[in-house]
């Protein structure tokens, strides 16, 4: 495995994010792809997730993985879900971490957020907590909503390529997999 070089995150800060519970926030502007977060992972093997993971509160913070269930140890395991995600993330098998992207510019006192996919195992209390997110999906003007289509509208062919992949994370191919973290 090549060394991978951490970065500065002192911008960043895990608070309470009420009903949500802990997420992570920024003191500071982060412009569009930028890289936020190298988190490696702990791979569990299927038999023993299936065993005995999944009824464990690890089952909360798990990523389909090849091969089982991944454990992002740093702030993979901190992002909450969100439909309209400010941040994208992508796995790496092979050197065994998941990197994380901006997918638009992220304004100081804002929560970074993933989507976790259509299969929530919760209740989404996104809109309760803000409600101006409420009906944001058919708001195509919001400044908030980072869906791809709203960001296609404004991005290059590269981008478009970008923030495709970087979406739900991955590849097309992989979408099956995505179903939850
Ligand atoms: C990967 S953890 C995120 C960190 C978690 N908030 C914590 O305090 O440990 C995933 C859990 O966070 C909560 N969560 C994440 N996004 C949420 C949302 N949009 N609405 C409600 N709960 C959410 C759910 O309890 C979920 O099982």
């Amino acid at each position: 495995m090549d060394p991978v070089q951490l970065f500065d995150q002192t911008h960043l800060s895990i608070q309470d994010c009420g009903a949500k519970g802990r997420g992570v926030v920024t003191k500071s502007f982060i412009p569009s792809r930028t890289l936020v977060d190298i988190s490696p992972i702990l791979l569990f093997p299927t038999e023993e997730y299936n065993t005995h993971g999944q009824f464990t509160q690890l089952d909360h913070y798990t990523y389909r993985w090849q091969g089982g269930m991944a454990l992002a140890l740093g702030l993979g395991s901190m992002f909450n879900h969100s439909k309209y995600p400010n941040v994208g993330f992508q796995r790496d098998f092979e050197n065994k971490m998941i990197r994380y992207t901006t997918l638009r510019d992220i304004q100081s006192g804002e929560e970074l957020c993933i989507s976790y996919g259509p299969n929530l195992w919760f209740p989404d209390m996104e809109e309760e907590i803000d409600p101006t997110l409420a009906g944001a999906d058919k708001d195509t003007s919001g400044s908030r909503r980072s869906s791809l289509s709203s960001l296609l509208s404004v991005t290059d062919g590269t981008a478009e390529e970008f923030l495709a992949r970087l979406q739900f994370s991955d590849s097309e191919d992989d979408k099956e997999d995505l179903q939850k973290l």
